[in-house]
């Protein structure tokens, strides 16, 4: 492979004797990953109903290995029920490491598409609130798809410059991912483009935007609240040099130890000004020490007793529960909150609690669109669909995961389901596989009429 002249000094430089070994890596294989959606099920209960072989990643509890060249597991019906991400191995990395709780208020400041995003939401299991921005609204939209499929609803996802969220959420957050754009080292094995990406904008451009980002992000960090930062970069200016300007602009934040694995690569003093030992404690991933792509990871954490305004949660205001969606929700075991409500002409959204003041603010979306209310009647959304789990639901109708109907009806066609339910049985029924929920349809006599969101139809199947 040709690399410019200019990275391969930088990589001698960085990397000594084992430059050689590196460069050797280049002709080996990528590794291809799949990461478990805990917040649909267990990896024991995973790895039990798995139809494809796979491996552990052995620094990530909820990775595995799968052959890509083999396997497609992105055609299989658990991928539409989001029970499973499918991620470069050490790009899991960053999420993993970051110590988010059930209630914790995260964010992910550039999050498109969502392979960190998803995690972070995973491990909130329905509690606390995720925001997820991207400054790309495009991205934000395939972004917003992925935390659907996930099932993810207490979030609100958002497609602003960082500067402008700082007016809403200052101080606001226990725990924040900045996984920044960069000029891309790490990934050069794995898409040949990022080479020339990288001759267009290399380290100087991208260090500029990270110094911006990274302090922008740490404002809206709760003291005592925890940070990662994370690159798919090897070079110093972008990784160490961003933390340096970080802790030269905030002297509250102090770096952390990372969980360790016996492949990771400590970060490097010496190429800061300062030759601060605590640069060792940050974490850079290299091909040629594991089965993963580069990266590079700072986990920081801002003093309990700095001093930073913070944005006051607001009130919300309990609604009166309009008539057609009580009527729906006497069939789903949810203790429906009336204060969480939030209507928008017919679209009706379940709101995470304890919000800032949000006026002004752009969303794609904000908190979990339940559906919308029709004449006298109530439509549910996907998005429900996806969040609900199969008990939660009064009527359902479950196919196994090899049942042809499946693919027929992720396509968007109507489908025979007599064998599957009651004689008189009639109205909406969610569509699950193997327990796990893909969808909504509705039946008359014995059909299933497809309400499988049309833009999400599976048009290869
Ligand atoms: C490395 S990618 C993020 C990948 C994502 N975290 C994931 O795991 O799927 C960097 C993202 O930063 C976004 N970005 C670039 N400049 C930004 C800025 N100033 N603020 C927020 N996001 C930005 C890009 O659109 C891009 O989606």
């Amino acid at each position: 492979m040709n690399l410019p002249n200019e990275f391969e000094e930088k990589m001698k430089a960085l990397l000594g004797d084992e430059f050689e070994d590196y460069i050797k890596c280049y002709d080996e294989p990528r590794y291809y990953g799949l990461r478990v959606n805990t917040e649909k099920i267990s990896v024991e209960d995973f790895v039990k109903i798995c139809p494809f072989e796979i491996t552990p990643i052995p620094w990530i509890d909820n990775g595995f290995y799968y052959d890509g060249e083999k396997i497609s597991p992105a055609k299989h019906p658990y991928y539409f029920a989001g029970l499973y991400y499918l991620q470069e191995p050490s790009a899991m990395t960053p999420a993993n490491r970051l110590p988010v709780e059930p209630g914790d208020r995260v964010l992910d400041v550039c999050a498109a598409p969502g392979g960190k995003a998803t995690e972070l939401g995973a491990k909130l299991q329905n509690e606390g609130v995720l925001v997820a921005n991207d400054i790309s609204s495009s991205r934000a939209r395939g972004l917003l798809k992925n935390l659907e499929v996930f099932g993810i609803g207490n979030m609100l996802v958002m497609s602003e410059e960082p500067g402008r969220l700082e007016r809403y959420f200052s101080g606001y957050f226990d725990k924040i991912l900045i996984d920044a754009p960069c000029s891309g080292e790490g990934m050069f094995r794995k898409d040949k483009k990022m080479v020339r990406a990288w001759e267009e904008h290399g380290p100087e451009f991208f260090s500029k935007l990270q110094r911006s980002i990274i302090t922008q992000a740490a404002r809206m960090l709760k003291p005592g609240g925890m940070m990662l930062y994370s690159t798919c970069t090897f070079d110093p200016l972008e990784n160490e040099g961003t933390i340096e300007y970080l802790l030269g602009e905030y002297p509250e934040f102090e770096i952390q130890e990372i969980a360790g694995y016996e492949g990771f690569a400590p970060g490097r003093p010496e190429v800061t000004k300062s030759k601060d030992p605590d640069f060792a404690k940050t974490v850079r991933i290299f091909p040629h020490h594991m089965k993963g792509e580069g990266h590079y990871l700072a986990l920081l954490k801002k003093s309990e007793d700095a001093i930073c305004p913070s944005s006051p949660v607001a009130e919300q205001k309990a609604k009166k529960i309009p008539a057609e969606l009580e009527e729906f929700f006497r069939d789903v075991k949810w203790d429906l909150k009336p204060w969480r409500l939030d209507i928008h002409g017919e679209r009706v959204y379940y709101m995470p609690e304890n919000l800032p003041e949000l006026k002004g603010a752009r969303f794609l979306r904000s908190g979990l669109l339940l559906g919308e209310l029709k004449k006298k009647r109530f439509e549910p959304s996907q998005a429900l669909a996806m969040n609900l789990k199969m008990e939660e639901y009064a009527h359902t109708l479950n196919l196994s995961s090899d049942d042809n109907r499946l693919m027929r009806y992720l396509k968007g066609e109507t489908i025979d389901v007599e064998d599957l339910i009651p004689a008189k049985a009639k109205g909406w029924h969610l569509v699950c596989t193997d327990g796990f929920p893909l969808g909504w349809g509705k039946v008359t006599n014995g059909t299933l009429k497809n309400k499988y969101l049309p833009g999400w139809r599976n048009q290869s199947a």
